[in-house]
């Protein structure tokens, strides 16, 4: 365990090899072991003798790889069936080194099959073709957003939330955000009009805009990302006296992740059990804050990917009592019928580990003895020893909270990491803010090593900065008051984040010449919210990229202050500013972006969307700018009477030219002088290839042939604005829309 004596715990990076990539091969499975792990978790008897030694031996093993289809996509079910009826069957006796290796399968408690799970080691994906194929397929779709590689376990949390499109809910541990796009996709399901919102927080401001750029796969008109310690999310207001109040909530709380074993192998090495109990008070007080801000009848959910009861159970145990008689654990069993699940514990141990070389378990019997256990020691060891909560211990009444409803997952029952998932509901009408829970002075915590599902670690005290610890003391005192009443101006006065320094949000006058131009140029139809486009800069100017927000996310903008609730991003782009040489010639300043499209296309004049057929969607993924003259003569005649710049264009389904459309697919595409392109980027367009053709066909070699040099530049410079309008389209996907400034 050479490991284990030189980890120190909060600084030891995740376990990398030289490439930078954990791996299986270079962490042997001697040195998955831990003594106090064992230990301590025998003694918490969360599983009976004999499924001890199955429950390690699979928490020493590879995790599977699995992910899901991003259901709310219009193709979802197309790339089921393709990994259906293209992909599985070539997998089926896939052979190396004399062994048999499975193919995929669909996780049967996942509703809809829409998840699957992939058993081959990384070998086997590596050295077989037909896992080789399958694995670019699923790296390709991930990246344009059909398909979310993510650990099973993980998708139950958003799965329990019940979400429905007209929701407002709150994320409020959120990032790098897979639960946070599975949220989003239950709020949009087929692109509806949803009126409902997701505010997704993380307190690590890096990490927030790893979920800009995760959610950005995903856009919503509903989503707004903030930067908040979770556990004193200020109150916002709507306006008209109005206090926002969610009606489902996610506390995906940070914590010792040791039910992430299988695949953040340094936890090994430097799990103790002082983790969980030094997380305990930040979840208690995560827990508290969500209590605080939900709507009557709304629902909870609150997991971790930690066994430890002290941060799951016992947490929860301590949240019931600070609101007795307003909140109740909801019982699951009916929900994810297949899933094979644990019921929570309503007894548990406490411990704590010596200091030195060789930690050793001393179990805690009550809050009292451990009191007087730290009197004893020696004064050296006592100024050493943190003081824990006592709501880390079982509470008189925890047989009588329901907690045997929350569901335990462990590894050895379908081949998963560990979590902790429970959901509560808030019963009663009144709305009320919870009493201040009794909580003994929060340890520090720059040391405790809190990781996610994702294989990231990270500190609890860089993940919670800065206000974590101002927050929890004086919690009452720090936490803004309800501010419903306030006019937008005088919510501008509430004390501002000097330190916050992003640019303002502001909305577009709707009448302004910009917003009019685009109205007349997509025969925009009434119904169009033309007053929710919004900007970055504090003067309403539409320069590069109005974004679209619903009315929620306009209500909460306009009535806070932007830098109090540390708003990162809301909304999505709408339209895209294109400038280019050519400008002066395009009706159009604007055009809509890709992922906007189905947002859009309600509300566009009927001759607006374009019918055409798969032939000229093959001519325009072959090449990036078709010259007009190469289209059939249907689509030059449609190609010529449009107007230079932006056009929508509906691809029918259909059996041509080699390939095979199951439904219509509707795009943006662009026009130059001779020569059209579709504005999609080209991973997407690959994809799609792939999807329609069964190959990618993009070839965009760069001028060829022996074309005359003068012919050659004023096809070149044509074709700027559609390069131009390509590369921005591309470029856009990792910065502006990571960062939602314009
Ligand atoms: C378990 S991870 C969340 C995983 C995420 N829900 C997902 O599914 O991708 C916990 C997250 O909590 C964040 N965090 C830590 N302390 C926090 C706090 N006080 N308030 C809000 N977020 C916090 C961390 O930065 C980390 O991203």
């Amino acid at each position: 365990m050479s490991r284990k004596k030189n980890a120190k715990p909060g600084r030891s990076k995740p376990f990398r090899n030289r490439n930078g990539q954990g791996s299986w091969n270079d962490f042997p499975v001697s040195e998955r072991t831990n003594k106090l792990f064992e230990e301590y978790y025998k003694g918490q008897g969360i599983l009976s003798e004999e499924e001890w030694t199955p429950f390690l031996e699979s928490l020493k093993n590879d995790l599977p790889t699995t992910f899901r289809i991003t259901e709310s996509r219009a193709h979802a079910s197309v790339i089921n069936d393709m990994i259906k009826t293209r992909f599985l069957p070539e997998m089926q006796n896939v052979e190396l080194d004399g062994k048999k290796f499975d193919p995929p399968f669909q996780i049967p408690w996942f509703p809809g099959s829409m998840a699957w799970q992939v058993d081959a080691p990384k070998r086997v994906i590596r050295k077989s073709e037909p896992f080789k194929r399958f694995q670019r397929f699923l790296v390709g779709e991930t990246e344009v957003g059909n398909l979310s590689r993510q650990e099973a376990v993980s998708m139950i949390p958003p799965l329990l939330m019940e979400v429905k499109p007209h929701h407002a809910c709150l994320d409020m541990c959120a990032a790098p955000g897979s639960k946070t796009a599975q949220i989003i996709e239950a709020l949009n399901p087929h692109h509806t009009n949803s009126p409902g919102l997701l505010i997704a927080n993380d307190a690590d401001h890096k990490r927030t805009f790893m979920l800009v750029h995760q959610t950005g796969r995903m856009p919503s008109k509903g989503l707004i990302v903030t930067n908040l310690d979770a556990s004193i999310i200020p109150t916002m207001s709507l306006g008209n006296g109005e206090t926002l109040r969610f009606d489902r909530i996610l506390a995906d709380v940070p914590c010792s992740g040791d039910g992430t074993l299988r695949k953040n192998l340094e936890i090994w090495g430097k799990w103790g059990c002082n983790d969980g109990n030094s997380l305990h008070s930040l979840q208690l007080r995560i827990l508290l804050r969500a209590m605080s801000l939900m709507k009557p009848g709304g629902r909870l959910v609150y997991s971790t990917c930690s066994f430890n009861p002290v941060e799951n159970e016992a947490v929860v145990a301590a949240a019931l009592n600070t609101n007795k008689g307003q909140f109740s654990i909801v019982d699951a069993s009916g929900l994810l019928p297949n899933l094979k699940r644990r019921p929570g514990l309503s007894s548990w141990k406490v411990a704590t580990q010596t200091s030195g070389a060789e930690k050793q378990i001393v179990w805690q019997d009550s809050f009292e003895a451990y009191e007087s256990y730290v009197k004893d020691l020696p004064e050296s060891d006592r100024e050493k020893t943190r003081s824990w909560s006592s709501t880390l211990w079982p509470p008189a009444n925890a047989e009588e909270l329901g907690l045997e409803h929350a569901l335990r997952l462990v590894p050895h029952d379908q081949d998963t990491g560990g979590f902790f998932v429970c959901v509560i509901e808030k019963i009663g009408a009144a709305e009320t803010e919870p009493a201040n829970v009794e909580l003994s002075v929060p340890p520090p915590l720059d040391d405790v090593v809190v990781a996610d599902e994702t294989g990231t670690s990270t500190s609890a005290k860089r993940a919670g900065s800065p206000s974590i610890e101002e927050g929890s003391s004086k919690r009452s005192k720090s936490e803004p008051e309800a501010s419903g009443s306030k006019s937008q101006a005088q919510s501008k006065r509430q004390k501002r984040d000097i330190g916050f320094r992003e640019e303002p949000f502001s909305y577009v006058d709707p009448d302004h010449a910009e917003i009019k131009s685009i109205a007349n140029y997509f025969a925009l139809k009434e119904e169009f919210p033309k007053d929710n486009f919004l900007v970055r800069n504090e003067y309403g100017d539409p320069v590069r990229v109005l974004y679209l927000t619903n009315d929620i996310v306009k209500r909460i903008v306009q009535n806070n202050d932007f830098s109090r609730m540390r708003l990162i991003s809301a909304g999505m782009r709408g339209f895209v500013r294109q400038d280019s040489a050519q400008r002066a010639e395009f009706y159009c300043k604007w055009r809509i972006p890709s992922e906007s499209i189905l947002e859009a296309v309600p509300y566009l004049g009927d001759d607006k969307i374009i019918d055409t057929d798969v032939a000229t969607l093959r001519m325009l993924i072959e090449e990036q700018y078709p010259p007009i003259v190469k289209f059939s003569e249907a689509s030059q005649k449609w190609m010529n009477e449009i107007p230079l710049g932006n056009t929508i264009v509906r691809f029918m389904p259909g059996d041509e030219a080699e390939g095979h459309l199951s439904m219509p697919l509707i795009m943006p595409v662009w026009k130059a002088n001779t020569s059209m392109a579709l504005l999609i980027d080209k991973k997407e367009k690959s994809m799609l290839s792939l999807r329609t053709f069964g190959e990618d066909i993009c070839t965009f070699a760069p001028l060829k042939d022996n074309k005359d040099e003068d012919a050659a530049d004023e096809e070149a410079a044509e074709e700027g604005a559609a390069d131009q309008a390509v590369e921005e389209a591309e470029g856009e996907e990792g910065e502006e829309r990571a960062v939602n400034k314009s």
